[in-house]
């Protein structure tokens, strides 16, 4: 079990890739920007993440949680020509991620650049022990949802259908990205020439705002 001192807030992060987002929560952890908060556990759902690497670099414990042995164990060949859900492989996985994130009773679990979609198999075991999730997302509220915000919010650009996106930091329901937004960040795409410079404009505006969003709900479960 990972471990934080008593009055100290405990994080775990999942992850799925680079882990820039996650850099920024260690390099702020437990100082006047994220103060008293510890990072206990960083899960990925991909082997490879550089994540993972940024974490071991932290000596902060790393668990790889994959979702292929659950898909051998719930084979789903779909139903009336549609392709498979693997409903009973997501439910599965989900329940012992639920496990393996409580052993270490965190404060907080924070999605950056986790991209699985979480079933109630895993939120309803957080929220029975009052632990809240949040998420970092590439978009402001109730505009994009789901993977791709930063490609598709170009290509609409480029399109000429919009000159604005965001970021939020939002609480994790079931409706995926719908849950309540904790702080939200305007990002103007004018004057970005290819979706590499939005890519970097967006992360340079989340790096902050993950910490923001972390904080704030830290705050709000101290009082
Ligand atoms: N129930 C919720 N789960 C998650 C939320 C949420 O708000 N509610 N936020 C996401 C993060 N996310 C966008 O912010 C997101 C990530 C991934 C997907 C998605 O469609 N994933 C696919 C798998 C993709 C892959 O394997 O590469 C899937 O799960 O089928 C949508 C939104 C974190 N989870
Ligand atoms: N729908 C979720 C989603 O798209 N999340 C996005 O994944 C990236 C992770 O980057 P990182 O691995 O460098 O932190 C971030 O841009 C985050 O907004």
């Amino acid at each position: 079990m990972a471990t934080s001192s008593p009055q100290q807030a405990s994080i775990t992060v999942l992850i799925s890739g680079s882990g820039s987002n996650l850099q920024a929560l260690l390099d702020a952890a437990n100082t006047p920007t994220l103060p008293n908060a510890k990072i206990i556990r960083v899960i990925s759902d991909r082997k490879d993440a550089y994540g993972l690497k940024r974490a071991q670099a932290a000596h902060i414990p790393t668990t790889h949680h994959g979702i292929l042995p659950y898909k051998k164990q719930h084979p789903d060949s779909g139903q009336d020509g549609k392709p498979p859900t693997f409903e009973a492989a997501r439910r599965a996985y989900d329940k012992d991620l639920a496990e393996l994130v409580l052993a270490d009773h965190p404060s907080i679990v924070v999605c950056a650049g986790f991209m699985r979609i979480l079933t109630p198999s895993f939120l309803d075991p957080l929220a029975a022990a009052s632990t809240p999730v949040i998420n970092l997302h590439p978009s402001l509220h109730g505009d994009l949802v789901g993977a791709d915000c930063i490609g598709r919010a170009w290509r609409e650009f480029e399109e000429g259908k919009r000159e604005k996106t965001g970021i939020m930091v939002h609480y994790v329901i079931a409706e995926v990205d719908m849950g309540e937004p904790i702080v939200q960040q305007e990002v103007d795409i004018r004057g970005c020439a290819t979706l590499a410079d939005l890519e970097a404009r967006m992360h340079e505006t989340e790096h902050p705002l993950v910490v923001k969003g972390t904080k704030a709900v830290l705050e709000k479960k101290r009082q």
